[in-house]
């Protein structure tokens, strides 16, 4: 089987700073300040073409990070990332530029993908409809509600058929018939044989698509494998987690957040 992805050790780290002023010596002065901050660290997949890979894991975890990195909305600290094939990511409003109006939106996009312009002129009725933004599309995106970003970038990406999709909590916004609408649309992928990376707190809905999961705890793989074996302890975790004290929970988070600021060879 041909690999899709292959990702190898990919760390991102960003840094923290706790005023303004700590910001600007960082960015003048030859010492570093502020806080080194890992939201990946050292996480390694491989997706076949036709995996279909949630990505679970409590707030913070990484999961949007990771979903950034392989749509290349950003890049990567360190380690290599293989991507055979165009991806294409479905987040909330990532990708979509606020200042222009949701048809120069669609054609920015497609532009970047190299299509030319006769091309998107022809994508960009099925897309507005898909979208349901008929009366909308020549508004600033800036005056969309979450649910219309994500109904456009979810439209836009189906429309331009990528080889890997990326699909970040578009489900979660928006209403119940759109929101079936998408699923419809992503199964009819999964049975073209697509490559997906899903990311959703909805576990029935992980269970139903995902042929494999991808555990992410502050930011390191916590497990990678088979569907049922790992959501079975993903499950088990939140279920410990849910009866968890607020102390003790933000006692768990506390030692997460410290592990994450720490070089490795601290950890
Ligand atoms: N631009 C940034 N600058 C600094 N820290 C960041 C930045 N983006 C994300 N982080 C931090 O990196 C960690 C991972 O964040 P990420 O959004 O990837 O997690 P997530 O698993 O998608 O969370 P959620 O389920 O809440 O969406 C978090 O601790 C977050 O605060």
């Amino acid at each position: 089987m041909p690999k899709a992805i292959i990702a190898k050790n990919v760390t991102k780290k960003f840094k923290l700073y706790h005023n303004q002023s700590e910001r600007l010596k960082d960015l003048l002065l030859p010492k570093s300040f502020g806080e080194e901050f890992y939201a990946l660290r050292d996480v390694s997949f491989e997706a076949e073409k036709g995996d279909i890979i949630g990505l679970v894991g409590v707030n913070g975890s990484g999961k949007s990070t990771l979903s950034n990195i392989l749509s290349g909305i950003v890049p990567q600290t360190s380690g290599d990332i293989i991507i055979n094939g165009e991806t294409a990511i479905i987040d909330v409003s990532a990708g979509l530029n606020n200042k222009l109006t949701g048809r120069e939106n669609i054609e920015l996009k497609c532009l970047m993908l190299g299509f030319t312009k006769r091309q998107i002129r022809d994508m960009e009725q099925d897309i507005i409809e898909f979208a349901e933004l008929e009366k909308f599309i020549d508004q600033p995106v800036k005056s969309y509600s979450k649910g219309m970003k994500s109904r456009l970038g979810f439209a836009i990406s189906v429309n331009i058929d990528p080889d890997i999709f990326i699909v970040d909590e578009a489900l979660s916004v928006g209403d119940k018939a759109f929101a079936k609408k998408c699923l419809e649309k992503m199964k009819e992928f999964k049975q073209r044989g697509k490559t997906m990376f899903f990311v959703s707190h909805s576990i029935a809905q992980m269970r139903e698509f995902c042929n494999k999961i991808l555990w992410l705890e502050f930011g390191e793989t916590k497990a990678f494998g088979n569907t049922d074996k790992v959501l079975g302890e993903y499950e088990a975790f939140l279920k410990k987690y849910n009866k968890w004290s607020k102390k003790e929970r933000q006692a768990f988070r506390q030692k997460g957040f410290a592990k994450q600021s720490k070089e490795k060879a601290l950890v």
